[in-house]
């Protein structure tokens, strides 16, 4: 299936923009499922899988910088980081950076930057519970998945389960990994986690960032 004649303004359906934003402000997350054109999504789930293939995957850490660790007790998933090297994540990086816009035009958030990596989690993988940003360094200001799996099994598990901002043992919903879903929340309020995925599950998390460069102290990119 060919993406070339696809243009960003048809890379996530029509409205989009106006429900997610409603509902990050109405109650801080958003989910929406066939979100993701589907040709769009074959072509990120191909490359990613090419990926794996030719071993371009990293196991994901935690922390920044020199903070980074290696910790499978809390996160298994490998990753890849986006760089534009492929008419499929210009075209994803492209709808974000639109998202992006949008976000700053009617929510005033100052978001200057997206980054986003490409996550392959194998059977058996989970990521603990936890926020994408802490407070005091707010880097990381809004996160977003986007769903890449195609026919996820209803057995599968793997659901990112998004909790209560005010109580972080309080359930509010559980999302499907199934190709076409995007998810979007505010990275410092929202704790999330992905279950114990049964299949492998790919997907790709991003965040929206502003500019956290605090007393001369250069925040790492990643
Ligand atoms: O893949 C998901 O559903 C969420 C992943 C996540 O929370 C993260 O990478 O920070
Ligand atoms: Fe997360």
């Amino acid at each position: 299936m060919s993406i070339s004649p696809m243009s960003p303004e048809d890379a996530l359906a029509p409205g989009t923009h106006i429900e997610l934003i409603d509902a990050l402000v109405e109650q801080g997350w958003y989910v929406g499922e066939k979100v993701i054109a589907p040709a769009l999504c074959d072509a990120l789930h191909q490359e990613l899988a090419m990926l794996k293939e030719v071993e371009a995957l990293e196991e994901a850490g935690i922390g920044r910088g020199r903070e980074h660790l290696l910790r499978k007790d809390i996160r298994g998933d490998a990753i890849h980081w986006l760089n534009q090297e492929s008419e499929a994540q210009r075209l994803y990086l492209e709808a974000m950076r639109r998202l992006q816009a949008s976000l700053n035009q009617t929510l005033f958030l100052g978001l200057f930057e997206y980054e986003a990596h490409f996550a392959h989690y194998p059977a058996g993988a989970f990521y603990k519970r936890h926020l994408d940003s802490f407070r005091g360094r707010s880097n990381r200001v809004v996160s977003t998945v986007g769903y890449l799996t195609p026919d996820w099994p209803f057995d599968g598990g793997g659901e990112m389960v998004i909790y209560a901002a005010d109580d972080a043992e309080r359930e509010l919903a559980r999302v499907v990994p199934n190709a076409g879903t995007f998810a979007c929340f505010l990275s410092e309020s929202v704790p999330h986690e992905v279950l114990p995925t049964r299949y492998p599950r790919s997907s790709i998390a991003g965040w929206f960032r502003r500019n956290a460069s605090l007393g001369g102290v250069l925040d790492p990119a990643r």
